[in-house]
């Protein structure tokens, strides 16, 4: 079995207070990139609970333990998952505010919760899934939808962007999501993102706002350069995705974007489908 597990981006992206268990209520729309996945490859084995990942693609995406697909299956233990040989091709950039790891994982929980012979209902995959990390149960929905709570309380949206083509850059640094959060300072976007959103695209920018693009950017002269690079494409609309690096920009046409622009940045340009 072969799962394509895709990125993500933010539009917007308002951090509300730290909330008693440590975590910070958001209010974001998550926006598919199908376009940019990684590929997993799932064995079935005979055979009680077991399983192996391999990590192809010469990325390194920490210990074979930790990866979220391995934390995944040994979720779904009490269940009585089959054994399972997996492979995971990296395409998606590692830690780069795209949500690589919460899809492989919540990818993978899906498809082998399936396979488990307790049954797993909606409602613990749900519950599980969020243990695996808060962007997680988005990629179970995996449609353009309003994110609040930790990013859990999930509601589709239309988005008014069939058609138009995501500029994705993401420059050679890593960031570490609980790092960003504590770069966040006192400035915060005061307008929800569902009420941005409902505006024409031409109005986003100064609108629909990430609150960490100013701090990361600040922080991180490689972010601050890409933005500025981005802007000089005149997008409709662009921004940072998630607590970083990434950036992106909407052009309603295919960009054109000289070679060696965003010079040691990961760069993938595609056709989004809402
Ligand atoms: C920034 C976003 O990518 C926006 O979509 C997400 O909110 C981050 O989600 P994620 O990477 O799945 O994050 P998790 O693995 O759950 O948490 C990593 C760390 O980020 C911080 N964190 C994360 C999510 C959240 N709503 N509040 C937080 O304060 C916590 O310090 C946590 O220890
Ligand atoms: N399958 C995986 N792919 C990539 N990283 C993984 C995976 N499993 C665990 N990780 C760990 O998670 C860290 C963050 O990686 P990831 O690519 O998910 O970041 P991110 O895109 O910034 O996530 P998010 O947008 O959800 O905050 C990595 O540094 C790595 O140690």
């Amino acid at each position: 079995m072969t799962l394509y597990p895709n990125a993500k981006v933010n539009l917007g992206l308002r951090v509300l207070g730290e909330r008693p268990d440590g975590y910070h209520d958001i209010d974001t729309v998550f926006l598919p990139v199908v376009g940019l996945h990684d590929v997993l490859t799932l064995h079935l084995l005979p055979g009680g609970p077991a399983c192996t990942l391999e990590v192809g693609g010469g990325v390194d995406c920490g210990a074979v333990r930790d990866n979220l697909i391995v934390r995944a299956y040994e979720l779904l233990r009490p269940y009585a998952p089959p054994a399972v040989r997996m492979e995971l091709r990296k395409q998606i950039p590692v830690g780069a505010g795209l949500g690589g790891g919460s899809a492989d994982g919540a990818f993978a929980l899906a498809a082998i919760a399936q396979r488990c012979q307790r049954a797993v209902g909606a409602g613990l995959l749900a519950e599980l899934v969020l243990e695996l990390g808060s962007d997680c149960p988005f990629f179970l929905l995996n449609r353009p939808a309003l994110g609040r709570g930790r990013g859990e309380r999930l509601r589709s949206v239309s988005v008014p962007i069939a058609g138009f083509w995501l500029l994705l850059v993401t420059p050679p640094v890593h960031v570490s999501t609980g790092w960003a959060f504590g770069q966040l300072e006192g400035e915060r976007s005061p307008i929800p993102v569902d009420e941005a959103i409902a505006k024409p695209l031409n109005e986003w920018q100064g609108l629909l706002l990430n609150d960490f693009q100013c701090p990361i950017a600040r922080a991180i002269p490689q972010v601050a350069e890409v933005l500025e690079r981005m802007a000089t494409l005149a997008p409709s609309y662009y921004a940072l995705s998630g607590s970083g690096p990434s950036v992106y920009g909407l052009f309603p046409q295919h960009p054109e974007c000289p070679e060696g622009f965003f010079s040691g940045c990961h760069v993938s340009v595609t056709q989004l489908a809402w």
